[in-house]
């Protein structure tokens, strides 16, 4: 199975100091929509791995972020690809849970709903703790410039970490392997 683990905000939709709180606020960075329709119609399977601890922190609930995950969904399929899986912590930071990024919860999570192993799945995210929660998986990290990327660049990353501009730009050289 042709696997990829996508983080959320600053990676497929614009991020914000101030969290993502409506669906009015959730709004796609340019190319991504596309390339997550292109690597699903070239056959991968795409999932989402995303903290959302405004949720625990009461700023939005979660029919408002079930809103936000139909929109992109729906714009997905209609460039003819899908989004196979999304999974999200919902909690605070100060809840314990082993699901909030850098744990990587949510990545076993994924593992366990497909069956399938993650070792050397590739993982997409635009914070150090996006990556560090692949990583202890077993996943390939990719850090992308957008969103909080540009900050996280010049942290020190998990060995191996590929760079590169945007959701585009990585999705071009996965397609050129
Ligand atoms: O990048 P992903 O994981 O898809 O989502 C991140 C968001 O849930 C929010 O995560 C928050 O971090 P804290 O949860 O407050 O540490 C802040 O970084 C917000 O700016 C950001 O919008
Ligand atoms: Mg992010
Ligand atoms: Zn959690």
């Amino acid at each position: 199975m042709k696997l990829i683990i996508l983080d959320r905000d600053g990676v497929i939709n614009q991020d914000s100091d101030a969290y993502i709180k409506s669906l009015d606020e959730w709004i796609p960075l340019p190319g991504s929509i596309d390339a997550i329709a292109r690597l699903s119609k070239a056959g991968w399977t795409v999932a989402v791995a995303t903290n959302q601890s405004g949720i625990g922190r009461g700023y939005y609930d979660e029919a408002t972020l079930q809103a936000m995950h139909d929109r992109l969904r729906q714009l997905v399929a209609e460039q003819g690809g899908k989004v196979d899986l999304i999974r999200y912590c919902p909690h605070a930071p100060d809840a314990g849970c082993d699901c909030r990024k850098p744990l990587p919860g949510l990545f076993r999570q994924i593992a366990d709903d497909l069956g399938q192993p993650l070792d050397g799945v590739p993982t997409v995210g635009d914070s150090l703790r996006d990556l560090e929660a692949g990583c202890a998986v077993g996943c390939t990290p990719y850090l992308v410039r957008t969103g909080k990327g540009a900050n996280a660049e010049h942290k020190t990353l998990p060995a191996g970490t590929r760079v590169f501009d945007d959701l585009a730009a990585v999705v071009d050289h996965l397609l050129e392997a």
